[in-house]
C-alpha cells in the first residue's frame, strides 16, 4: 500500500491539485493540511474563521504557508456562488435559502468544487455521513449512466489489500443498486492494483437458502453479468465460501472465485457498515476510505473516528481521483 500512495503522491504532486477541507478547525485536518501543503502533494483549502483556524495552528505549532483559508461569511464572490447554487438546485431553493445554506461550510465546500475553485473535497471527520454527502449528491450529481453513488473502504493489512462496498451510502441498495456498486468497486480496486475477483454477500451460498434478502442477491449477480460480462463474480455467497478455498470447495465448487475474493460487496449498509468496522477493529486492519465512487467530481467522506494519517491519505486518493 504504501508504494501505492508514493505511485499517487507522483502523480498528484506534478498538477496543482487542490482540495478543500471544510472542518477547517478540526485538530486532525489542521495537522494533515499542513504536512499535505508542506509536503508539496497539494494546495489545501481550509473553511472556518481564519483568526481561529490561524490560532488553532498556532496552539498546534503547525504552519499555514501554502494552505489558503476561505470563511464562507466574508466570502468576496458569495453572490456568484448563490447563483451557481439556486441555478443547480432548480427551484429547490430561493436565494434567500441559498444565503443561510451556503454558510455551511460542506454546501460552501462542495459549491467551490462545483465552480471549479477546488478540484476535491474531503470532510466528515467532525460531520455525519449524511451532512457530508448530501451537497454533493445535491450539487456534484452521479457521473452519467451512474444511478448512485457508493461508498467504499480500502482494507489493508500489511501486504493485503480488499475491497469493502457499500460501506457508507446505499441503506437498503436493491438488486440494481448492489450490480452497479460491485462494477464501480471492481473498478475502484483497479486504482489501488487490485485485480478484481467480486463476491455479492449474503448468509446463504447457492441457495443454501431461500428468501427476498437471497434472492436480491442472486439476482445482482446475473445484472453484474450484464453490465460486465468479463468481471469475476459470484454470489449469493457467505464469506467464508468467498473467501477460504477449502470451504468454497465445499460450499462452491464451482464458484469462479474459487475461494479468492478481494472485492466484497455487502447486502445492506447495516452488513457494511458493522463488517468494515470490525474487520478494521478485532482484525487490525486499516481501512482507507470511505471512497465515494459514482460522482462527477471527488468528493470524500472521513469516519469521525479518523486519524491524522487517515485525513491525509484520503485527501492524496481524493487529489488523484481529481486527475
Ligand atoms: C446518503 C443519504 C444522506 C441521502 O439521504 P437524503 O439526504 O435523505 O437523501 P434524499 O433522498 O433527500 O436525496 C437528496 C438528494 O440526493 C440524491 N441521492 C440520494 N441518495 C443518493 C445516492 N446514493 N446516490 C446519488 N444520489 C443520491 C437524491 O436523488 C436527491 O437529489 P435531489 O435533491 O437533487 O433530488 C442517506 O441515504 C443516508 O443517510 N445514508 C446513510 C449514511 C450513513 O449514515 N452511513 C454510515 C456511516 S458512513
Ligand atoms: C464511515 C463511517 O462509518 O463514518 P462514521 O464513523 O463517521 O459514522
Amino acid at each position: 500500500m504504501s508504494d501505492l500512495f508514493k505511485i499517487l503522491e507522483e502523480k498528484i504532486s506534478k498538477e496543482n491539485v487542490k482540495i478543500v477541507f471544510p472542518e477547517g478547525l478540526d485538530e486532525r485536518i489542521l495537522a494533515a493540511a499542513a504536512r499535505l501543503a508542506n509536503e508539496k502533494l497539494l494546495t489545501p483549502i481550509l473553511i472556518g474563521d481564519i483568526e481561529e483556524i490561524q490560532q488553532k495552528a498556532d496552539q498546534l505549532k503547525v504552519s499555514l504557508e501554502s494552505v489558503e483559508l476561505y470563511d464562507p461569511k466574508k466570502y468576496p464572490d458569495m453572490d456568484k456562488m448563490i447563483a451557481a447554487f439556486v441555478e443547480v438546485r432548480k427551484g429547490k431553493v430561493t436565494e434567500e435559502q441559498a444565503r443561510q445554506i451556503l454558510l455551511d461550510g460542506n454546501y460552501f465546500g462542495t459549491m467551490l468544487v462545483h465552480l471549479n475553485d477546488a478540484h476535491g473535497m474531503v470532510s466528515g471527520a467532525a460531520h455525519s455521513t449524511a451532512d457530508t454527502v448530501r451537497p454533493a449528491l445535491q450539487i456534484i450529481k452521479t457521473k452519467p449512466g451512474i444511478q448512485k453513488t457508493s461508498g467504499v473502504f480500502i482494507m489493508v493489512r500489511g501486504e493485503e489489500k480488499y475491497v469493502f462496498a457499500d460501506c457508507a451510502i446505499n441503506i437498503s441498495p436493491d438488486s440494481q443498486d448492489l450490480a452497479e456498486i460491485a462494477v464501480e468497486s471492481a473498478k475502484t480496486g483497479q486504482m489501488f492494483d487490485i485485480e478484481p475477483r467480486v463476491a455479492l454477500l449474503s448468509f446463504s451460498t447457492k441457495g443454501s437458502a431461500v428468501s427476498p434478502e437471497t434472492e436480491k442477491v442472486v439476482k445482482a449477480v446475473q445484472l453484474v453479468h450484464e453490465m460486465d460480462p468479463q468481471l469475476v463474480v459470484d454470489g449469493e455467497i457467505q464469506f467464508d465460501a468467498a473467501f477460504i478455498p477449502a470451504v468454497a470447495k465445499s460450499k462452491a465448487p464451482n464458484s469462479p472465485l474459487h475461494g479468492n475474493a478481494n472485492v466484497f460487496v455487502f447486502p445492506s449498509l447495516e452488513a457494511g457498515n458493522i463488517g468494515y468496522k470490525m474487520v478494521q477493529r478485532l482484525g487490525n486492519f486499516e481501512a482507507v476510505g470511505p471512497i465515494l465512487q459514482g460522482l462527477n467530481r471527488p468528493v470524500n467522506d472521513l469516519s469521525r473516528g479518523c486519524s491524522e494519517e487517515d485525513v491525509y491519505k484520503l485527501a492524496i486518493i481524493t487529489a488523484a481521483q481529481s486527475l
